[in-house]
């Protein structure tokens, strides 16, 4: 295992890591880092939450120096949210070094940018409707660029990008650095890296052994009108700290965060139908725990890095097993374990058994928790809030009003109306609507997904049992992440992630996927760009 001090990185930068509390590098970080450093192409894949971001930020911050007035480095993001999430990173990355990084996205006011982008910032991260806007309105120049990096590279593929990149990449000097980065590399990524990268270098880490997988996955089956009950019934059970909940449409993703706000859930939703406000709303509330649930379109599937999320659960199963890998991966990040469910509709198991053979991982089935099961749970976490509240509450206020209720009435009976009304059980009847989807079909497509040269092994089912990760939960030393040492490194409840307003990546508005074809490689383009808002511009 790498250090950091390992790559020949300044103090300065150094610094701003210890900070973070990063202490050792991961795996991805000690293959990359060198080589980005070195200049070369790269592609880049290692599971999500493992750090890809500071790979090939820290080589980027690194080279550029202080004094810099051009933009020398260009990063593109498939959506907003995740280009003012690498600017975050890169921000702190580089705070002692003083590097300045700019977010370009859609849905931000246009002349907020341009003043932002007259105080000379060295690196970009856009996401490329935004970027072309700028480039056509000569209020960026990319001449002087020379590394770009492409996160999410194949989401960007998917999302119809293929021609705002090419576009894009005509202006950068072709001396010049590119590195793709993904958790997942399906076959069409080929035709980018042939396009624009020259001789590039494959990193790919795959685990030697997985002892025990990060992210616990299951798949419970349920007919769709049950949906709901069950994840209710999940919630209850379980009591999340943080949970995503996917669903297909936004027309779903509305529906059911109504319906959880209604049964007194603490939920809101997010796709790309909400004004870039409502986004960023809904994010800064989700990172700061003052919503508990988020709903969301695929639009927060990729590369998210909210801390504390503990579940996953997909209410409708995605398309694609690219969709499932990367969602599931918002949980499970950084070394911290999490734990992912799937509904899954009596005739939608061949698609559950797609994603499996793709992702190489088996997905165990759950059986739906009883309402036994949930009421007791549910019941659990009320008393541990009442216990906790007798320990350490101020009580005094309420203290007069308790012996006077009690001189009238049962105490068993009372704690028990008490409890009830914390349980929230007197919502539980309130109605609820939620439009059927149509079951999920299987599309054909080769198994492999992986496509970066080499011989397909492990799979990237997220950080399973076949996952790309070498963690050995119970290794040596003690250090049960196999890839971060998670000393220090808090960053929960900090000041570093929550509350820093306006993050929130949505996938650029097109949370509603269009089903893909996979045989299909001639479009890129996608027709359903139309109800994508970052498009505007
Ligand atoms: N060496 C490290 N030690 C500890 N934490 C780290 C280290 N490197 C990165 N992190 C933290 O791990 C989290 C996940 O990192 P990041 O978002 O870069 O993952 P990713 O590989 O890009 O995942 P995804 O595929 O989902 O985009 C972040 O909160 C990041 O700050
Ligand atoms: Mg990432």
């Amino acid at each position: 295992m790498k250090t950091f001090t390992d790559f020949g990185l300044e103090p300065r930068v150094l610094q701003a890591i210890t900070e973070l509390g990063f202490e050792e590098a991961t795996p991805i970080q000690s293959q990359a880092i060198p080589i980005a450093i070195a200049g070369k192409d790269m592609i880049g894949q290692a599971q999500t939450g493992t750090g890809k971001t500071a790979a090939f930020g820290l080589p980027l911050i690194s080279k550029i120096p202080r004094e810099e007035e051009r933009i020398v480095a260009l990063v593109m993001t498939p959506t907003r949210e995740l280009a003012i999430q690498v600017a975050e990173e890169i921000g702190k990355l580089s705070r002692f070094k003083g590097i300045r990084s700019l977010p370009i996205y859609g849905g931000q006011d246009i002349g907020r940018q341009i003043r932002a982008l007259k105080k000379k910032p060295q690196i970009i991260i856009g996401t490329p409707g935004r970027l072309l806007d700028h480039i056509n309105r000569k209020t960026i120049r990319l001449d002087d660029v020379q590394t770009v990096v492409l996160d999410e590279a194949d989401e960007m593929l998917d999302m119809g990008f293929m021609d705002d990149i090419q576009s894009i990449l005509k202006l950068v000097p072709e001396q010049r650095q590119t590195m793709l980065f993904s958790a997942t590399m399906p076959p069409n990524i080929h035709k980018l890296a042939q396009q624009f990268l020259k001789e590039p270098e494959h990193v790919s880490v795959i685990p030697k052994h997985v002892s025990a997988p990060l992210i616990d996955q299951a798949y419970i089956e349920v007919p769709e009108r049950q949906k709901f009950e069950a994840l209710s019934r999940l919630i209850d059970m379980e009591s999340p700290d943080l949970a995503i909940v996917f669903g297909r449409t936004k027309r779903r993703v509305d529906e059911l965060a109504e319906a959880l706000q209604k049964r007194g859930y603490s939920a809101d939703g997010l796709h790309g139908d909400l004004s870039q406000h409502q986004r960023d709303t809904v994010m800064r509330k989700f990172r700061d725990g003052s919503i508990d649930v988020l709903v969301a379109t695929d639009v927060a599937a990729r590369g998210l890095d909210v801390s504390g999320v503990s579940h996953v659960v997909n209410f409708d199963l995605p398309q694609d097993p690219e969709s499932y890998v990367h969602r599931i991966g918002r949980t499970g990040r950084a070394g911290k374990e999490g734990t992912a469910w799937s509904f899954v509709t009596p005739r939608e198991m061949d698609h559950l058994h797609f994603i499996e053979r793709v992702t190489r991982h088996r997905i165990p089935r759950k059986p739906l928790p009883t309402m036994a099961e949930a009421i007791e749970g549910k019941q659990r976490v009320t008393a541990e809030r009442v216990l906790e509240m007798v320990e350490n509450g101020e009580l005094n206020e309420y203290k007069g009003l308790a012996i006077q209720l009690l001189e009238q009435y049962d105490s068993v009976q009372l704690l028990a109306a008490a409890m009830k009304l914390l349980t929230g059980d007197d919502k539980k009847e309130a109605d609820v609507h939620l439009t059927p989807e149509d079951p999920i079909r299987v599309k054909r497509r080769k198994p492999d997904i992986r496509s970066n040269g080499r011989k397909p092994s492990g799979g990237y089912g997220g950080r399973s049992q076949s996952g790309g990760y070498n963690r050995d939960r119970q290794g040596q030393g003690g250090n049960r992440s196999g890839g971060y040492s998670k000393g220090g490194y808090s960053r929960d409840g900090g000041s570093s992630n929550r509350d820093s307003g306006g993050y929130n990546r949505d996938r650029s508005g097109s949370g509603d996927r269009k089903p893909r074809t996979y045989n299909n490689s001639s479009s890129d383009r996608r027709p359903s760009r139309s109800s994508d808002d970052s498009f505007n511009g």
